[in-house]
């Protein structure tokens, strides 16, 4: 047999790569594009998709020696299984800490002895029993709603009346204020961002939870790049993060000085003397931790820990009520069956109660304005705060749905997708029906197992701030619905942004007027 001429073998070798590069472009690079641009364009409507097409769980598996697996699912009984049954195989894993990385050692980014700690350090701080922080924290709301959000929606509804063109970017207005009142609640200061043109803040937190979310979906060579040459949302993070580094440690260094010379006060002055300490979690942390003697508390003294604790709690706090309360009212203004009945409702508890008891525990617990407590729980469903949930399976398993998983796999649980499954909440899962949450023969809110309504999580590490994110709702929906009238701007887009939180891609645009 003769050789092949040496110019065919260079040309069939070409043939061979061109082709080879064209399948590589056909089947993974083009599906990874479509892929990226889908999820990057609409995340949540991608995964509600897939999850329906599979039956609400869906596994990737990579070859054996790669370790890429992924399970992805919204199946109730998998959320018990993983998060309660079998709660120990299930960690964060070290693809959860490098996206999270921005939060340190705060209590979302760690397992085991420093989870437990934590866990039990906050409950303690923020959890229902703590009567105190509780008046403290409705109190702080009053203040501010009174002094900060109702004179700019005040303004905007005056030029609205005099212009007629007045339109307010409610979800940057909520934003703003959940962040001077978060921040009164967690550092004791008040940055006053409601007041300052552009506000650093909202962005710095945008701009962290983009690229969060963005670390979910993009490939770790490509974000190396974005690193190294300081590009996209890497580069965007970098800055804010930075900036709110600056922001955090000039607050703990004043907490800690003011507590010190409290400290001192009491030496010279007696033990009597006791000046009140400011209410704020930052020096509440120092004082639990003082009177802890003999521990080895001084690495969680340390400014490092206090500042993962307090970005973890400004977060919590400012990201999920804000995305709460924005949702609640664009569901609202969109429903004027729904607006009515809440306004009915609200007016019988004002009649009863007085205005004053907007911001009263007491007043608004499960029981009391029972319509306003569902549409709460309804717009948390279908538009869930935290969309997702990460977890790496430590050991082999089998899930409840039949599933097997390896080792090593990361698993999504989509609680966006859960809303969205008939065979939850039946054929009319995907409507707004604050009604479903009623029980029709008493009148009260049905209760719903949480590993159904998976909202605020189920489990151990269930969410520490669902009591006060129901008070804080209620309060801040029924005074904000009392007072204003808002409309959507006709033709404004609303969908969620690419994020670790249900924020609005475009902002949401209304129309603002007084009702009285
Ligand atoms: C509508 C409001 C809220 C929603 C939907 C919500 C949702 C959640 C979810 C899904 C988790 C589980 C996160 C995970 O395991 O990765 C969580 C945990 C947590 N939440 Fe919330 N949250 C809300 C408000 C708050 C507020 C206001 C605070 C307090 C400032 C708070 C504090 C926490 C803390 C400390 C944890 C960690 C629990 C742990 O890991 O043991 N949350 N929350």
């Amino acid at each position: 047999m003769s050789a092949m001429p040496p110019t065919m073998i260079v040309a069939s070798s070409a043939v061979l790569c061109l082709a080879i590069v064209y399948r590589l472009w056909r089947e993974v690079v083009r599906d990874l594009a479509v892929l990226l641009w889908k999820a990057s364009d609409d995340l949540q409507n991608l995964c509600n998709e897939v999850m329906k097409k599979h039956g609400g769980t869906y596994v990737l598996k990579g070859p054996k020696f790669c370790n890429f697996d992924f399970v992805t699912t919204c199946d109730h009984r998998n959320a018990r299984h993983i998060f309660s049954t079998n709660f120990r195989n299930y960690e964060r894993g070290q693809d959860f800490n490098y996206m999270f990385e921005v939060l340190g050692d705060g209590i979302f980014n760690v397992d085991g002895e420093l989870w437990k700690y934590q866990r039990q350090l906050l409950q303690s701080l923020i959890g229902s029993n703590n009567e105190e922080f509780e008046r403290h924290m409705m109190e702080t709301l009053r203040e501010k709603t009174e002094t900060a959000l109702f004179p700019v929606l005040d303004d905007a509804a005056s030029s609205s009346r005099l212009q007629g063109t007045e339109v307010v970017d409610v979800q940057d207005v909520v934003k703003r204020f959940m962040f001077d009142a978060i921040c009164l609640l967690v550092l004791g200061f008040d940055p006053e961002e409601m007041s300052s043109s552009v506000s650093w803040a909202v962005k710095a937190c945008d701009e962290i939870t983009e690229a969060v979310a963005f670390r979910h979906i993009v490939p770790v060579w490509m974000l190396r790049l974005q690193n190294w040459f300081q590009v996209g949302t890497e580069k965007r993070m970098r800055r804010s993060w930075r900036a709110m580094d600056r922001f955090l440690y000039r607050c703990v260094k004043t907490r800690k000085q003011e507590l010190a010379l409290a400290n001192n006060d009491k030496i010279c002055k007696g033990k009597d003397h006791q000046p009140r300490p400011k209410f704020d979690l930052l020096t509440q942390c120092l004082m639990v931790e003082e009177e802890r003697e003999g521990e080895a508390v001084v690495e969680k003294q340390s400014d490092k820990f206090l500042r993962d604790t307090a970005l973890t709690l400004i977060l919590a706090g400012k990201e999920t009520i804000s995305s709460g309360l924005v949702w609640l009212l664009w569901l609202v203004a969109t429903h004027p069956h729904v607006e009515r009945a809440i306004l009915d409702e609200i007016e019988q508890f004002v009649a009863v109660n007085g205005k004053a008891a907007f911001w009263s525990k007491g007043e608004l617990t499960t029981n009391k304005m029972v319509y306003l407590h569902a549409a709460i729980c309804e717009t948390l469903r279908l538009y869930p705060p935290v969309p997702f949930q990460h977890r790496c399976a430590m050991g082999e398993d089998l899930l409840p749905s039949g599933h097997r998983v390896r080792k090593g796999a990361r698993m999504i649980f989509s609680i966006c997708s859960m809303a969205r499954m008939p065979q939850i909440w039946s054929e009319d899962c995907a409507e707004f029906k604050p009604e479903r949450w009623i029980n029709r023969g008493t009148g009260t809110i049905l209760p719903v197992p949480s590993h159904r309504f998976m909202t605020f999580m189920t489990g151990p590490r269930t969410c520490l701030g669902r009591a006060m994110s129901f008070l804080q709702l209620k309060s801040l929906a029924s005074a904000i619905l009392w007072n204003y009238k808002l409309e959507v701007v006709e033709g404004h887009p609303v969908k969620p942004a690419l994020s670790v939180v249900t924020s609005m891609k475009h902002g949401l645009k209304m129309r603002v007027s007084k009702r009285r």
